[in-house]
Order: structure tokens, then C-alpha cells, then sequence
């Protein structure tokens, strides 16, 4: 969800001596004078956890919104990873001594708009992509390859990861170690993992493994949900009936600043989609665009939307913008599944669990959830998982409020809708069962007759 150009890395992280509550703008203006590493990022996190812990204050206590920075395409030469670095990995968060890192401070120029920010033409990767594999021929995990792992990896030493991302921004992820990717760093949704080690939810979030510096940059370590599926077929819906942060839309407010990629994007889908206003200035605000995709989609009638499936057969498609009403989404479902009730009904049963673990999540009423996906992935074995993934917009709310998740969006109120999109889509796959299984039984009757026909005619 939130993107490269978005995100702080350890090039531009600008934390201020006071943590990492400021208000963003400050953050945005001081991102890139000094210079962090991940070590600074998981020490930030510590505190959080241990205040948290003792009951005093956190520093999330204000409303936290996503950082906006710059990272550039380019920069920070890489390093040779030294014995040292491994000496201090603990449960594979790897806490690296990078004192002699190649971390620059010049990722971020002055920053005035966040809007100025979003403007970036950086490309959708949507579909099947090749990632380095950043493993070694012994396909071992890296914490337990101190003595003989050197980076970078020689070219002889990297495999290719055939992998699907479905959404999201280009250049986003990258391969890791076996069973790993690695995802560009952001602070929102490192804070999320970090708090979601201790929560209902860490059942159905993919496995976080801390941060981790590779040529300067910081990514987050994680389980690839993909890795155990042979061929899989995937589907990523963004949960939820908004899809912008409360604070883009005050922003856009206050400092209107069309886009024209987001024109672009629009005019590509409806040509009337934008106002003459729109038009005149060939370009639309953020928020309005945003608007825009939830109502030409079901997020704003159904609680959340299909954003792309990749198929077991390597066909890829992320055309849903207009896939809005309940039966072309039961359709689409009913053909991601491919008509089998035993995949649909693993997939319902996971859906309930996730339900009830919301339900009891001090996470999930702590936090407004915006961006996030649910990642349904099946294989011919009939294995069926589906996994929260996307926090990089999951905001924490001031300290003693909570959201219920199940009601209307008022500026304001911060509801997300989630739990209300949830009940949709496990209407919508309890809607796929009963046909899929009306089907099937219409199939073993009209098998049966045919026998019996068969059998008839043989008699005669
Ligand atoms: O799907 P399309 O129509 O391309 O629109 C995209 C998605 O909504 C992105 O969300 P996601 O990454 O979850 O798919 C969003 O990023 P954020 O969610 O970070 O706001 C993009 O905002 P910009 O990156 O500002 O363009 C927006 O342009
Ligand atoms: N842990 C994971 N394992 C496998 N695939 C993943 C994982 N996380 C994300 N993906 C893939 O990457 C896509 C984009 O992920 P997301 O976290 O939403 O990225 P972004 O923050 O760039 O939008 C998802 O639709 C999914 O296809």
C-alpha cells in the first residue's frame, strides 16, 4: 500500500530525540538531516514495547500517521557484511552493528507538501515478478550462517524467486533468505509487527522477523505466505470502506494539490469519471481519487474490494476497479476458487477464526486499519490460508480510544469498516459455497442418471 517514494528508509529516517509520536510534519521537515540505521528503528520499538509493557505512557499516545519522505531510487553503496554484524542476531531480529555503514543522510530534500510527495509516477507491480533470491546454496536461515555468510552475495550465489505481487508499488519487495521477503521498511507497519507479537491477531499476520540493512536500506523481514503452496493461486482484497487516511484528507483540504498520474489513472478507467474542474486541470487530489475507486468498486457498498488473483495456471489480472456489485464479486470468487467446495469452505473457516480473533484483539480496537489486505492463497492440494498483510497505514489511536470497526465512516470518528467488510466477504464465500455445492450436487445427480441411463440401455 504505501509506497516506496513514502516510505522512510534509513537513508531519510529523521526520528527526532523526543520519539517517534511528533507530528509528522516536523518528522517530514527533519527526514533526511541525520542519518539512522535499523538498529535505531527496532530500538524504537523496544521502548515502545517496554512502555507498553509497564503500563506508562506510549509514545503512540497522539494519532500516527505514515511518514512521508523521499527515498531515492538510487544510493548507498552496499557493504561486505563483517563477523560482527551476525554476533549480535537474537531470534532473528538481526540486530547489526552497522557503525561503519554505508547509510547516507541525503535521502530527503526539504519537504514542504506531502502532496508534492505523492505525486510520483512510479509504477503499479502488479503480477508475477522475479525476485533475487538473496539466500545461499545451503538454503539456510541467515542467522545461523554467521560464520561463512559474506554480502553481498556473489551473482553465482543468488536464485531467482518466481513470486507474485499483486499490489502495491513496484520495487517494494525483495527475496531473502529461504521462506523470507524482504519489505521495504516503513515505521507504521514495523510498529505493527512489533505490537502484533503479543496480540490475538499474530496467528494471521505473516511471521516478522525484524529489520534488516541491505546497501543502506532498511527492509522488514518476513515469512513469504506463498513458500509452502505449490502453484498457487492468490487473491488480495483491501479490507475495509475507506481506503485514505482521515489526516490525507485534512491535508488535501488544506493544501489541494491534484495529481495528474491520479488523472491519468482515472481517465484510463472512465473518461467521465473526472469533473470539468478535473479536467480543465488534468488532475485530481488524493483523497478524491481514492473516493473515487471506492465507489466505482465495492468497498463502499461491500466493506472491501478485489484488488488482483493470480492464478494457478500463471494468468494474472488486477482489472476489478469496476468489479463492484455482489454478484460479479460472488462470480469472481467462485472462479478463483475454481467451483471446489472443499477449498471454499477452508477458506470460510479460516475467515470465521480471523473474525473471532478481532474480536478479542486489543490491536485491532487500538487501531484504525486502512490499506490493509486479506491474502487468500490455495493450491491444488486443496490447502487454502488466508493472512492479514498490509499495516503500512494501520494508525494507533490516541491513548483510551478505541474503534468498533462495524460502524458508518464519519470525518472523525476514524472507523475503518473492517469488521462490517468482513462480514460481507464471508457472506460472499458463504454465497460461493452454497452454489459451488448446488453444483456439484446437480453434477453427482446428473452422473448418477447417466449411469443409470447407461445401465438401462446395457440392460435392454
Ligand atoms: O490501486 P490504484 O488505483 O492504482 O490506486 C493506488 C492504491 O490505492 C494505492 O494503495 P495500495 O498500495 O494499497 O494498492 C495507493 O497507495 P497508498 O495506499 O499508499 O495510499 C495509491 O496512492 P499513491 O501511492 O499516493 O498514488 C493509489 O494511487
Ligand atoms: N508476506 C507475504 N507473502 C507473500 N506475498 C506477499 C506478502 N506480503 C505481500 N505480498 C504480496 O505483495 C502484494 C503487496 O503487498 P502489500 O503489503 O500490500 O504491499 P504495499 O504496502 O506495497 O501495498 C500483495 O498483494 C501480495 O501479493
Amino acid at each position: 500500500m504505501p509506497k516506496e517514494c513514502r516510505r522512510k528508509s534509513s537513508k531519510d529516517f529523521g526520528l527526532s530525540g523526543t520519539g517517534i509520536n511528533e507530528g509528522s510534519r516536523l518528522e517530514r521537515r527533519t527526514a533526511g538531516k541525520a542519518s539512522h540505521t535499523c538498529d535505531d528503528h527496532v530500538e524504537k520499538a523496544a521502548q515502545i514495547a517496554a512502555s507498553s509493557a509497564t503500563g506508562a505512557p506510549t509514545v503512540m499516545d497522539a494519532p500516527r500517521v505514515p511518514q512521508v519522505t523521499i527515498t531515492p531510487e538510487s544510493g548507498g553503496s552496499s557493504r561486505e557484511m563483517q563477523q560482527e554484524d551476525w554476533d549480535d542476531a537474537v531470534d532473528g531480529a538481526l540486530r547489526r552493528k552497522l557503525s561503519n555503514s554505508s547509510v547516507s543522510s541525503t535521502g530527503s530534500s526539504a519537504v514542504e507538501s506531502e502532496d508534492d510527495l505523492l505525486s510520483d509516477n512510479e509504477s503499479k507491480s502488479k503480477g508475477i515478478i522475479t525476485l533475487e533470491h538473496l539466500d545461499t546454496v545451503e538454503s539456510k536461515a541467515w542467522w545461523k550462517l554467521k560464520t561463512i555468510v559474506h554480502w553481498p552475495f556473489s551473482v553465482t550465489q543468488k536464485r531467482k524467486l518466481n513470486w507474485v505481487q499483486l499490489a502495491g508499488h513496484k520495487g517494494n519487495f525483495k527475496a531473502a533468505d529461504e521462506g523470507n521477503i524482504l519489505k521495504k521498511f516503513s515505521e507504521n507497519e514495523m510498529l505493527c509487527f512489533e505490537k502484533l507479537r503479543d496480540d490475538a491477531l499474530l496467528p494471521f499476520v505473516p511471521g516478522y522477523h525484524g529489520t534488516l540493512e541491505k546497501d543502506g536500506e532498511c527492509f522488514l523481514h518476513m515469512t513469504d505466505l506463498l513458500v509452502n503452496f505449490d502453484l498457487p493461486n492468490v487473491m488480495d482484497c483491501k479490507m475495509g470502506v475507506r481506503t485514505y487516511l482521515e489526516e490525507e484528507l485534512v491535508r488535501a483540504r488544506e493544501r489541494p494539490k491534484p495529481r495528474e498520474d491520479l488523472y491519468t489513472k482515472m481517465m484510463e478507467v472512465d473518461s467521465e469519471g473526472p469533473t470539468p474542474q478535473e479536467h480543465s486541470q488534468r488532475g485530481v487530489t488524493k483523497p478524491r481519487y481514492m473516493q473515487w475507486r471506492e465507489t466505482i468498486s465495492s468497498t463502499n457498498t461491500l466493506g472491501f474490494r478485489i484488488e488482483g488473483i493470480k492464478k494457478c495456471d500463471g494468468t494474472c489480472r488486477t482489472d476489478f476497479k469496476k468489479t463492484r456489485s455482489k454478484e460479479d464479486v460472488i462470480q469472481v470468487f467462485k472462479d478463483f476458487v475454481g467451483g471446489n467446495g472443499n477449498i471454499t469452505k477452508c477458506y470460510l473457516s479460516r475467515l470465521t477464526e480471523i473474525q473471532q480473533a478481532l474480536k478479542t484483539s486489543q490491536f485491532f480496537r487500538q487501531h484504525e486499519v486502512i490499506g490493509s489486505s486479506l491474502l487468500f492463497i490455495h493450491d491444488h492440494t486443496s490447502k487454502a490460508q488466508v493472512w492479514i498483510i498490509d499495516f503500512g497505514k494501520t494508525t494507533a489511536l490516541p491513548e483510551g480510544q478505541t474503534l468498533s470497526h462495524d460502524i458508518c465512516w464519519q470525518e472523525g470518528n476514524r472507523e475503518d469498516g473492517y469488521l462490517w467488510g468482513l462480514e460481507n466477504l464471508i457472506h460472499t464465500l458463504e454465497s460461493v459455497s452454497n452454489e459451488v455445492t448446488a453444483e456439484e450436487t446437480f453434477r453427482s445427480v446428473a452422473t448418477e442418471t447417466d449411469c443409470c441411463q447407461t445401465i438401462e440401455a446395457d440392460g435392454q
